[in-house]
């Protein structure tokens, strides 16, 4: 039986996709990587990696409708199944929602549904919460409403700087996202 094949959707430095390429029985294969940002540092990592990068620039395209039927062609011919967002800032249209329903999955740097949105570690920091930590969810038209998957707490200690406390979490991120994704494929594949 053919492997499972997933893109992931990144736009920063890649750390949760070089988590996921190296855990060794993801039970899927990640073919793809779409991103926004030419010149982000995950394509580096795509690359390094000899995975295929569709870079596109949201401006280029007279709408978000235009260029998420782009990216649809793109996952199509490549067999995608499910699609994993990892630090991907733009918000998913109907086009992809509908072609992709309960598929698209997102890390989130925060315990939903407390500090959604973008800056969420320093919107924990700031209000200089005990705890945050980081949620695994599926993505609706929300922004950050879609059902959830999976959470694990990260302590705030007095004594953390915005850079020791974004260690923490993005190390919680690196474990729980491939074992949130081994974990949804292999349900899959019980159905
Ligand atoms: N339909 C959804 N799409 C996305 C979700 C989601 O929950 N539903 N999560 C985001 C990731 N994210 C926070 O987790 C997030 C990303 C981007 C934004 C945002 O306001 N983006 C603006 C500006 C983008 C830019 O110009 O850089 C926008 O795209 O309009 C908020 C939250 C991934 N997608
Ligand atoms: N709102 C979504 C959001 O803030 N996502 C966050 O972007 C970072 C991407 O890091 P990476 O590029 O090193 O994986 C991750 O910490 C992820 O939780």
């Amino acid at each position: 039986m053919s492997r499972v094949k997933a893109a992931v959707f990144a736009s920063g430095t890649g750390s949760n996709f070089q988590a996921m390429l190296e855990e060794r029985d993801l039970a899927c294969e990640i073919v793809l990587l779409v991103c926004d940002r030419p010149g982000a540092a995950v394509i580096e990592k795509a690359k390094q990696n000899r995975i295929p990068v569709y870079t596109f620039e949201p401006k280029r395209y007279a709408t978000k409708e235009a260029y998420e039927k782009e990216i649809l062609t793109v996952l199509q011919q490549a067999g995608i199944s499910w699609i994993f967002l990892a630090g991907y800032m733009r918000i998913i249209g109907p086009c992809l929602l509908h072609a992709y329903q309960g598929k698209i999955v997102n890390i989130h740097p925060s315990l939903l549904p407390a500090f959604p949105g973008k800056d969420a570690i320093k919107q924990a920091f700031n209000t200089r919460a005990e705890k945050t930590g980081v949620t695994v969810h599926f993505i609706d038209e929300g922004i950050d409403t879609g059902p959830i998957i999976a959470q694990q707490v990260v302590d705030i200690y007095p004594s953390d700087t915005i850079d020791l406390l974004t260690k923490r979490i993005q190390k919680v991120e690196h474990q729980l996202y491939p074992s949130v994704i081994k974990q949804l494929i292999q349900n899959e594949g019980d159905l």
